[in-house]
């Protein structure tokens, strides 16, 4: 293994496993810590946690036990996947996790960059961009775990590490590599150690891959990780296997725990033809909604691909908050996935779209999964995916991820009518 990869959720960690698989690597990703050696073949692993909304000192250890694993797989360069918009709260879980890895690895300095432009996602003068917004005005400040109220990255974390925070400005990447190699090594020298950058375009990404070379850590979203296949290529390091992953045919299901704008497009538009159950958390928190109940629901609609879902518009999210917490509805919610997407693939679902980040590490661990094949792109950052061993289809669709119409293209891909 070349490229160890540690993502602080599942779909995050499908987004990266999808543009290093696009880039030519020959990519696993793993549903959390393997328990024993990765396959020979695998060049780029990515281990998929679910430490985005947890607690600090929990996210760093287990962060940090992926990282054992990723060494002992012999990984020559390590990354650290979290969300293009840097979903995060002013204690964590990133600046924390960071760190400790830099720790870990003796790391002199690691590389910050949340940019993923073909999502719409931009960093310039340190500020994140979702297209035109400001990250703070671009839906994101009403995130029901990590309301991001603050579009500067650098300000961010620094609230969240004690390590000095450096920039490199995008006048610098858009010189090249040469130049903004330079310009990371003298923000180095100047005694930042998390140097966030600048990248407004896929060539930005370009240029940042080839100045991080030798970079030991580096952490953003997918997009900066555009770059670094190329450099294992050049090294003659890749087997170049060029992956192909069947299509698996049988009943479908839509699972949709993510209330991020893009979404609640997407079950609008779904639900105008499918049939829908909508999952309400006031009712499961007080037993009222089951799983049982929702599992007759699947039964009475077993051919039509039905869609479960508990996305709300944000003023319905925080007045559920507001009743029992932002963790117990968050929890119930999950619990309710997670055992609802069990008992859907042990009845005989075979195709399975997941929406939402917390969502679908719920929806795995129910599911109960050891690694992923990557398969064909939906969406940008969103792939078809097989679970290893079995007659499984999923795909774990990022909340603001997808065209309106994500649900039916992603069960006809996983059915493999691209
Ligand atoms: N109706 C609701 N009321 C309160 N909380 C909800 C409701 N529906 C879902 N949730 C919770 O909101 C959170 C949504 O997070 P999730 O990561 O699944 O989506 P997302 O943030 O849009 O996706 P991503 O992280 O991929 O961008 C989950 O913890 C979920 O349980
Ligand atoms: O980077 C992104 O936006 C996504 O891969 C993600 O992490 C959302 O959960």
């Amino acid at each position: 293994m070349l490229l160890g990869c540690i993502g602080d959720d599942l779909t995050g960690s499908s987004d990266l496993a999808n543009t290093l698989l696009k880039g030519g690597m020959t990519v696993t990703q793993y549903c959390g810590i393997p328990s024993g050696p990765a396959q020979a073949d695998v060049e780029a692993g990515v281990v998929a946690l679910k430490t985005r909304s947890i607690p600090v000192a929990d996210a760093v250890r287990q962060s940090v036990d992926a990282l054992e694993w990723l060494i002992a797989q012999g990984c020559r360069q390590f990354f650290f996947k979290y969300c293009s918009t840097f979903d995060s709260t002013p204690e964590g879980n990133i600046g924390p996790v960071a760190e400790a890895l830099m720790d870990r690895l003796n790391a002199p300095y690691a590389l910050v960059c949340p940019a993923f432009p073909g999502a719409g996602r931009t960093v310039y003068q340190g500020h994140l961009f979702v297209g035109d917004r400001l990250l703070n005005e671009s839906g994101m400040e009403n995130h029901p775990l990590t309301p991001m109220t603050d579009a500067d990255i650098r300000r961010w974390l620094t609230r969240q590490s004690t390590l000095p925070v450096g920039h490199v400005p995008y006048s610098d990447i858009a010189r090249g590599a040469v130049v903004a190699g330079q310009a990371i090594a003298d923000a180095v020298e100047t005694g930042a150690r998390l140097i966030v950058l600048d990248a407004v375009d896929d060539i930005d990404l370009l240029t940042i891959g080839a100045a991080a070379v030798d970079t030991v850590l580096v952490t953003g979203g997918s997009g900066i990780a555009l770059g670094l296949p190329a450099n294992f290529r050049s090294a003659g390091d890749l087997a170049e296997r060029g992956v192909a992953v069947d299509g698996v045919s049988g009943p479908g299901l839509v699972l949709a725990g993510s209330c991020s704008n893009a979404t609640r497009k997407q079950v609008a538009l779904y639900r105008e033809s499918h049939p829908a159950l909508e999952i309400d958390p006031d009712s499961v928190i007080a037993g009222t909604q089951t799983v049982s109940q929702a599992m007759a629901f699947l039964r009475a609609n077993w051919d039509e691909a039905p869609l479960i879902f508990s996305s709300a518009d944000p003023d319905a999210v925080r007045a559920a908050q507001k009743r029992h917490g932002v963790q117990k509805s968050a929890e119930a919610i999950e619990f309710f996935f997670a055992e609802l997407a069990g008992a859907a693939v042990d009845a005989g679902i075979r195709r399975l779209v997941s929406a939402g980040g917390e969502t679908s590490g719920a929806v795995i661990q129910g599911i109960g999964c050891e690694a992923l094949r990557i398969g064909p792109e939906i969406d940008p950052g969103v792939p078809a995916l097989r679970v290893e061993g079995r007659e499984l289809a999923i795909t774990l669709k990022s909340g603001n991820f997808g065209t309106e119409d994500f649900f039916e293209k992603a069960l006809k891909m996983l059915a493999g009518e691209v």
